[in-house]
């Protein structure tokens, strides 16, 4: 039997999956397949999940292990924030550690045990970055320009500005009223600039962003490879800087900034470093079940979900009055 986690970071939910515990590590195909099997929303394990985050063995100094991470439509992202806490937790109860890197696709990133949220919330930081603004990085083309920095894009919504950072997935960020959330504009966008189309030709994650005060922020995110999740953590990241640099007298570097999501509520801080900034982003880090599979139904991908077992941690009820006191 293999174990996985049900986890969460502001309620972007993963099922974290251990490959160096398995007797084979799964093929790319395998891990893909899987990934489509167990986070569909209407047939997947436990109501589904935004995605898969495989551990794997890392031979960098200082990391304690590598996260991958596996969107629902089985695209392969280069970094995921509410994920690495998560990672970041389990390889903290795994090895004793509380300060440690993880490597991801592009970059070890420095992770730390923060203080609890809340009783029952434990809550991490890790490092986002690197951060880049050209347009290669995204990438992007055929807008106009080389960088979106509070920029007005008619080709995408006429009348708003955009700004667009990788960190290093690609994010578009841009500030719109409190009534414009719900507007249908955000989901039409997501899709299109997620589907084929001119400008964004490996998709982009979209950040609405709503700036509710000084050093406060909501964010909902439209997640290429998923749709709507309760948030993104790299996008709150990246949501955050544009803030700082667009909004110099509402948003700082080096202070917390509190973003709400729909799933709940993270902190940033910003810094400076050579010429250029990283972001620590800090938040809940929520088991929510234990998960046991046999490990010959995680390759064929064919998990029969009567052979799975579950068992809930409780931690739920925990994260949950954390939320609900965030509303009063
Ligand atoms: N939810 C994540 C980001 C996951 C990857 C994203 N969908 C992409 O394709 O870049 C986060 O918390 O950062």
């Amino acid at each position: 039997m293999t174990k996985l986690l049900k986890v969460h970071g502001s309620q972007n939910s993963f099922f974290i999956l251990d490959q160096t515990e398995l007797e084979n590590p799964l093929t790319d195909n395998e891990l893909r397949q899987l990934t489509q099997t167990l986070t569909d929303h209407k047939t997947g394990l436990l109501g589904g999940a935004d995605g898969i985050l495989s551990v794997e063995e890392s031979r960098h100094p200082g990391a304690l292990g590598k996260m991958r991470v596996i969107n629902t439509d089985g695209s392969e992202a280069s970094m995921c924030g509410n994920g690495l806490r998560t990672v970041a937790r389990y390889l903290h109860e795994k090895t004793g550690e509380s300060q440690f890197k993880v490597e991801t696709m592009y970059a070890d990133l420095a992770v730390r045990q923060a203080d609890d949220f809340a009783e029952g919330v434990p809550a991490f930081g890790v490092e986002i970055s690197p951060v880049r603004f050209n347009k290669e990085s995204l990438p992007f083309d055929n807008l106009g320009h080389d960088r979106l920095l509070d920029t007005l894009v008619p080709e995408l919504v006429p009348g708003w500005r955009f700004s667009a950072l990788a960190v290093p997935n690609p994010h578009l960020i841009a500030f719109i009223k409190e009534e414009d959330l719900e507007s249908p504009v955000l989901g039409e966008l997501g899709a299109y600039l997620n589907g084929e189309n001119p400008y964004f030709s490996d998709g982009v994650n979209i950040n609405y962003t709503v700036i509710r005060g000084d050093s406060q922020l909501f964010v909902r995110t439209y997640e290429r490879g998923v749709g709507f999740t309760n948030a993104c953590g790299t996008g709150m990241s990246a949501s955050s800087l544009a803030f700082a640099l667009t909004h110099p007298d509402l948003g700082h570097f080096e202070k917390e900034i509190s973003v709400y999501n729909p799933g709940g509520m993270v902190k940033t801080v910003l810094h400076q470093k050579d010429h250029g900034y990283w972001i620590e982003l800090i938040g809940n880090a929520t088991e929510t079940h234990t998960i046991e599979i046999p490990e010959d139904q995680l390759h064929s991908g064919q998990v029969k979900l009567e052979a799975v077992k579950t068992k809930e941690t409780g931690e739920q009820a925990a994260y949950l009055a954390f939320v609900d006191q965030l509303t009063k």
